[in-house]
This record gives C-alpha cells, sequence and structure tokens, in this order.
C-alpha cells in the first residue's frame, strides 16, 4: 500500500479542545517530542491570532528539527481584500515556516451563511490564496473544511473547491469531517468518487463527534488518502481530533504502512502519549487504546491462563510494540494462574499445587467482598502472598494505639495526640505525638520507634492518599476503604486498608506500606 505522511495538529487544534491550554514553552516541549517521534508534520498554531503563536514561531526558528517540518495554519484570504493584502495569509509568510495549511469553505451553506458571499467568489478566494502562498515559495496544504457535509449536500460545489485549491498549486487537499458527524462507508464512497477526478494527494482531517475519527481516517487511507491530521490522544474542539496515538500503530502493524516510523520510534509512542498529557495537565486515559495503563492489563481468570501459554490469545499485538506493558490484576475474577502470574513477578517459587495457593485464591475473593481492591494495592497484596507462603514475618507488632482529639471551643484548633505501643525484637515501646491530624500524630508516633531500628523507613513518603466509602448507606458506620501510594524517591507501592474505622483502615494501609519497605530494603 501507498506510503502516509502523519501531520500532528496537537498544538492548533488539539489547543482548541477544552480544558487545554499551553503555553509558549508547552508548545516547544511538544514540538521537539513531535519531532523526535518522527511525525512528518507539526501544525504550530495560526500566526496572528494570539501572541503565544508568534511568540512560539518565533523560538522555533532556533529549533533544528530532525525529522519535521513546522507548518503554519490559517484560513483563506477575507472576501474584503486581495491574498497579496492579507493580514493573515501575510503573517504565515513571516512566521518564517516552510509549510502552510490554510482552511476553506467547502460547504454552500457556510459560504451562503458564514462568510456571505457568492459561490463564485469563495472559489476565487481559495484559489487565490493558495497562489499567493505558493508563490511566496510555501509548501501548500488545503484544508476543505466541512468537506464531506458540503459534498452530501452539493456535490459539484465541494468539488469544484478542491479543483480551485488544485488550480491554486496546493499539494494536499485534505477532506476535512470538521463536524465529526460523517459515517465510514461515506468517507470511503466518497473518496473512491471524486479520488479520479483530481491530480492532487488527497488527506483527511477526522473529528471525534461520532467516536469514529480514527475509523474515519483508516478508511480514508484504505480509499486512498496519504496524508492523516490528528493529535496526540485525540485532543481537540468538541469531542475531540482523530487521535494519531491509534492511528499510527494502526497503519504501521495492522495496515503494513509505516508512516516514515521506525519500529524503534514505535516503541516510544507509550512515553509520547503519556508526556503530552503530563504537558497538558490532563489525567491519562487508562483505557485509551495501545498506551493506556489498563491496555494489557488482564483481570479475568481464564484471561490469565491464557496469556500465560501464549499471549496472543488475549493481547492483539505485543505491548512492547508500543512502549506499554502486560500486566496481572487480582480480585475477586482471579483463578491459580492470576496468582502464578504475580508470584512469578515478586520472585516467589511456589508449586502450582500448593494447596495454599487455592486457599489465598479463595482469601482474595474474600477480601474483595469486604472490600480490599489489590489493583492499586499490589504491595498488600505481595505482603499478604508471602504470609500465606510462610514468607514474611513482620518487624513489629502492634500492642495498641490511642489517638485524642481534643477542640476546646468553636473556633480554637484540633490538638491531636496519639500513643502508640508496639514490640521490636522483644523490645516493648510506649511513644507518643502530636500531628496534623490522628493519621499524622500515629505516624509521627510510631516512626519516633521505627527509625531507631530501621532507619530506611524514614525515606518513605505518603504520595497519595484516597478514601472511599463502600457502603455509604449505612451512613456513619459504613466501611471505608483507604489506598496509600507510597514512595522512597526511588520506586512508589500501592497499599489498601479496609474497616468501619477510618483511623483503622488507614492504620493497615499505613502498616503495610512500612512492611514492604522494609521487605524490600
Ligand atoms: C474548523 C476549524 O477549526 S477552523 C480554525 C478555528 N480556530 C480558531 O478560530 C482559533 C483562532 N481564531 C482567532 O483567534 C480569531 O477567530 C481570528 C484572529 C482568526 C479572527 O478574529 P476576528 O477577525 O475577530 O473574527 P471572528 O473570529 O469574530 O470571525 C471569523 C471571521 O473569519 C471569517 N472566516 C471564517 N472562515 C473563513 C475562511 N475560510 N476564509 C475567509 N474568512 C473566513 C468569518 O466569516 C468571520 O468574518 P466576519 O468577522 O467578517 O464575519
Ligand atoms: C480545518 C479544521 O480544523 C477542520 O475542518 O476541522
Amino acid at each position: 500500500m501507498h506510503t502516509v505522511d502523519i501531520f500532528d495538529t496537537t498544538l492548533r487544534d488539539g489547543q482548541q479542545g477544552k480544558g487545554i491550554s499551553f503555553t509558549v514553552e508547552d508548545r516547544v516541549k511538544i514540538a521537539k517530542l513531535l519531532d523526535q517521534f518522527g511525525v512528518k508534520f507539526i501544525e504550530g498554531g495560526w500566526p496572528g491570532a494570539s501572541p503565544k503563536v508568534d511568540d512560539f514561531f518565533a523560538q522555533m526558528r532556533d529549533v533544528k528539527l530532525k525529522n519535521a517540518k513546522m507548518v503554519a495554519f490559517g484560513s483563506t484570504r477575507r472576501a474584503s481584500n486581495s491574498a497579496e493584502d492579507d493580514i493573515f495569509l501575510n503573517k504565515i509568510v513571516e512566521s518564517g515556516v516552510p509549510t502552510a495549511c490554510i482552511f476553506g469553505k467547502t460547504w454552500d451553506l457556510h459560504v451562503h451563511e458564514a462568510l456571505k458571499i457568492s459561490l463564485e467568489e469563495n472559489l476565487d478566494i481559495i484559489e487565490t490564496s493558495v497562489a499567493f502562498l505558493r508563490r511566496s515559495g510555501l509548501q501548500v496544504f488545503f484544508d476543505a473544511e466541512h468537506f464531506f457535509d458540503g459534498y452530501k449536500r452539493n456535490p459539484e460545489y465541494a468539488l469544484n473547491c478542491l479543483l480551485a485549491a488544485e488550480r491554486g498549486g496546493a499539494e494536499v487537499l485534505v477532506l476535512c469531517d470538521t463536524n465529526g458527524g460523517t459515517m465510514p462507508h461515506e468517507i470511503g464512497d466518497i473518496i473512491d468518487t471524486i479520488k479520479p477526478q483530481l491530480k492532487t494527494e488527497l488527506g483527511i482531517h477526522a473529528h471525534n463527534d461520532c467516536e469514529l475519527a480514527v475509523a474515519n481516517s483508516l478508511i480514508a487511507v484504505r480509499h486512498g488518502a496519504s496524508h492523516v491530521q490528528g493529535t496526540v490522544n485525540g485532543y481537540g474542539e468538541r469531542c475531540g481530533n482523530a487521535n494519531l496515538i491509534s492511528i499510527i500503530p494502526s497503519l504501521k502493524l495492522k495496515f503494513g504502512i509505516d508512516c516514515h516510523i521506525e519500529d524503534a520510534q514505535l516503541a516510544r509512542l507509550s512515553k509520547l502519549s503519556h508526556h503530552v498529557a503530563e504537558i497538558a495537565n490532563m489525567t491519562h486515559n487508562a483505557n485509551q487504546a495501545y498506551v493506556g495503563q489498563n491496555a494489557f492489563a488482564h483481570k479475568g481468570g481464564v484471561h490469565v491462563s491464557a496469556i500465560m501459554k501464549n499471549p496472543e490469545t488475549y493481547e492483539h499485538i505485543r505491548p512492547e510494540q508500543v512502549g506499554n506493558k502486560q500486566e496481572v490484576t487480582v480480585s475477586d475474577q482471579s483463578g491459580m494462574s492470576n496468582l502464578l502470574y504475580k508470584a512469578e513477578k515478586f520472585g516467589i517459587t511456589v508449586d502450582a499445587k500448593d494447596v495454599r495457593l487455592k486457599d489465598l485464591v479463595q482469601r482474595t475473593k474474600e477480601l474483595d467482598k469486604l472490600g480490599f481492591t489489590f489493583e492499586e494495592a499490589e504491595a498488600s497484596f505481595e505482603l499478604l502472598m508471602r504470609r500465606k507462603l510462610e514468607l514474611f514475618d513482620r518487624s513489629f507488632q502492634l500492642e495498641g494505639f490511642r489517638v485524642i482529639d481534643e477542640k476546646r471551643g468553636h473556633d480554637e484548633e484540633v490538638i491531636v495526640e496519639a500513643t502508640v505501643k508496639v514490640s521490636v525484637e522483644d523490645n516493648i515501646y510506649h511513644t507518643a505525638a502530636e500531628g496534623e491530624g490522628p493519621i499524622d500524630a500515629l505516624n509521627n508516633a510510631l516512626r519516633k520507634v521505627l527509625d531507631r531500628h530501621y532507619p530506611e523507613v524514614s525515606s518513605i513518603i505518603l504520595t497519595d492518599y484516597k478514601v472511599r466509602v463502600l457502603n455509604s448507606e449505612k451512613g456513619t458506620s459504613s466501611m471505608v476503604r483507604v489506598l496509600i501510594e507510597s514512595s522512597d524517591g526511588k520506586k512508589s507501592w500501592g497499599t489498601v486498608g479496609v474497616s468501619p474505622n477510618l483511623i483503622e483502615a488507614t492504620w493497615k494501609a499505613l502498616i503495610d506500606s512500612i512492611e514492604y519497605k522494609l521487605l524490600k530494603g
């Protein structure tokens, strides 16, 4: 099959997504990441539309790109002036990029209603705008805005718009499903009809309003499009743009089209996706195809049993091909296979026929019913398994704790004090400490003892603390689940505690966190 150029518009159409606002520094970082990854074109924004975009293009003049070409975006000229006098077309030329991508109207409704000019005048606007940019020495792509909607209402006119851009010298005619309402079969049928009437390469720019932007982009390629526009993680206006993070591996691994991206570059796909999400300050979608944390996570015992024999049974590709990894979780959906998988991961040698493992499967299901989830608390599960297999002894034993909260007036602060009694190596310690809250006070009192025996405990910091009320209909006597994420600066781990008492649930998760650190050294 033909080759495909990847055109990224995260910095332009992606930035049109609600909740996304890149600084100039963010833009430069993303442009560098995209270039390293290997996309062919990076659309940086609309020169003249915002000072941030102008600063970005100015800064990018000093950045040497390895793989990509910078593209400036804009519209066809205003009806009230010539292309030579159009402020925004001139801004594109002044931005210093080698490539321009301008959008023009191809739906007669828009010509009548939005531009309020004649159909003929719009054709002239398209041709003269493209021709001006070409005369100015730029490579020009023409984004045929609303092409599919326009074609369905007035096919002759929509095609004439493409022909006007072709006469002007456009190098790619990009068919836009601007409102994202077109179905895949319509994309294929329309491309098949128009392609023989054009000399110019076709591209696709799809929006995701029907959750079809990726499918529509792929079907366009099947029908001859050689240029695909989209954004990282599908960011973009309304429901977003076509997600390049799904399109690129589908083109490479399913269609066999390399899109100028080598296998080694594809293996950095997950990193790219996560890194851009971080810069955009968006939570990464765990269920995102190919690169999400759950994309290769297996929960059901039947699945785990099969992937341990051959991963192909429940994985459509090897996760490493896109820089992701296989994961197995433990829950009430688990069988022996989940536990054997985890044992191997924890470095525990255990016979598959060991009856204690069968008991542990049952125990895990009972704990799940009580509210324990181990998906985000693998450290707690490792301790549970080691305890069951008699591979682990507690480093310290709780003899008792007491927490006192005291408030002596409406406007007075609460004073919190905890006392803890623990035995360590045949010594019994009784300590007290204050804290910001009951958990902090307990932690402080416990650390007073543990720091003496286990200095490594001082490196533990709590990086996340989540509380979930499990059966809220019981009001204040509901069970609560506490999930703690801890880190020692090098590694992080998750633990869980469940109890009707929030302090006790937290204590359990906290103790597991400390025991896990002591186990791992
Ligand atoms: C499908 C897409 O995603 S297209 C890209 C959309 N992105 C953006 O709009 C983000 C950046 N835009 C902006 O910052 C501003 O809209 C600007 C600076 C470009 C223009 O601002 P203003 O001059 O104040 O115009 P405003 O935004 O109100 O309206 C857009 C104008 O462009 C005209 N226009 C729209 N599309 C085109 C086109 N393809 N060719 C020529 N003119 C066009 C409209 O008719 C309207 O003109 P009017 O004011 O004479 O009615
Ligand atoms: C040009 C563009 O962004 C669109 O038609 O969606």
